[in-house]
């Protein structure tokens, strides 16, 4: 996680079309007085949970493929959850290893009752495929076997997702720099922890090394908040739902500075108030307040990262 934070703040400090408002951000800290709202984890009563190991399977799968839903209005995560959630509840072995490794397009399709191909289909059943394959070379086909092995270290446990899982290495170089942003391996770090609320699976005695994880959500919320500036190109790219391209500046200061943004906060809160707030609340929180706002604009980037 140091390797995000530091990298992050290296985009941050040489960034060209985005900057963090420091005086918002310590407005905003001020107006937190201390606390944020506390959001349950499945807020929106979507998730499987049997407070087993097939809850594991089930998340890892599920941010296996939490990534880009925006090319299509009307789907969301809430489609992917659900989805699979559902396929578990009918058959518990929907999401064995075995079973990934042959799942194609309209089987994935099928899973999630979406009546179109989904966006970026071939690279979600490919990631799939490597998902199942690598589960079973390595850990027994179960994604339990993964967290077991980490030591209740949730740092190590990103490492050792990125470390096997190729399509989870969310990382690229920006102005010669390598930056790491690792979204979808500290998001399963963090449902674990969300979904057994702190125990078992999902007890970790690191849990405040993650970093808040970085998609097109919460920089847009901070954004409204004032605490992000976008220069007036990016903004008006933006606003005009134009794409931008993968691994490109702006991109890579948008998801950056969103990182260095929220350290920024908890560093804030520690110093002001003496709270230790995780980045995993700051993300709930920020998080369900951007998937209600119907107004949000968010940068579109075709990504099997975020
Ligand atoms: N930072 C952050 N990003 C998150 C999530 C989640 C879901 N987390 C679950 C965990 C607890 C709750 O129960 C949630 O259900 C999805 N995303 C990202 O949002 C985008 C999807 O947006 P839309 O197209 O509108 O559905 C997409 O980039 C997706 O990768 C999160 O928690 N934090």
């Amino acid at each position: 996680m140091e390797r995000v934070k530091a990298s992050s703040s290296w985009v941050a400090s040489h960034s060209s079309h985005v900057s963090v408002d420091s005086s918002r951000l310590e407005k905003m800290v001020d107006e937190m007085n201390g606390s944020i709202p506390s959001i349950h984890w499945d807020f929106e009563r979507i998730h499987y949970f049997d407070g087993g190991p097939l809850t594991v399977q089930y998340l890892f799968v599920l941010d296996a493929l939490n990534f880009c839903f925006w090319p299509d209005e009307e789907l969301n995560y809430d489609n992917l959850a659900l989805g699979l959630n559902m396929a578990l509840q009918k058959d518990k072995s929907a999401l064995d290893a075995d079973r990934l490794q042959k799942l194609d397009g309209p089987q994935l399709r099928n899973i999630l009752k979406w009546p179109r191909p989904l966006p970026l289909e071939d690279e979600r059943i490919r990631l799939l495929h490597e998902v199942g394959l690598e589960l079973e070379n390595s850990f027994g086909g179960k994604a339990t076997n993964l967290v077991d092995s980490c030591g209740s270290s949730a740092a190590a446990l990103v490492d050792l997702i990125t470390r096997h899982f190729p399509g989870f290495r969310d990382h690229t170089v920006y102005k010669g720099h390598q930056v790491f942003l690792y979204k979808r391996a500290q998001i399963f770090a963090g449902d674990l922890w969300g979904a057994f609320k702190g125990q078992g699976y999902g007890a970790f005695n690191d849990i405040g090394s993650l970093t808040i994880f970085a998609d097109y959500i919460v920089p847009a919320v901070l954004r409204q908040l004032g605490v992000l500036r976008y220069s007036s190109s990016l903004a008006k790219t933006i606003d005009a739902n134009m794409e931008i391209s993968a691994g490109s500046e702006e991109e890579v200061e948008i998801r950056a500075c969103t990182i260095y943004a929220v350290e920024n906060i908890k560093d804030l809160l520690s110093k002001k108030v003496g709270k230790q707030v995780l980045s995993v609340e700051l993300d709930l929180w920020l998080w369900s307040v951007g998937v209600s706002c119907q107004s949000l604009r968010h940068h579109r980037t075709l990504s099997i990262f975020y």
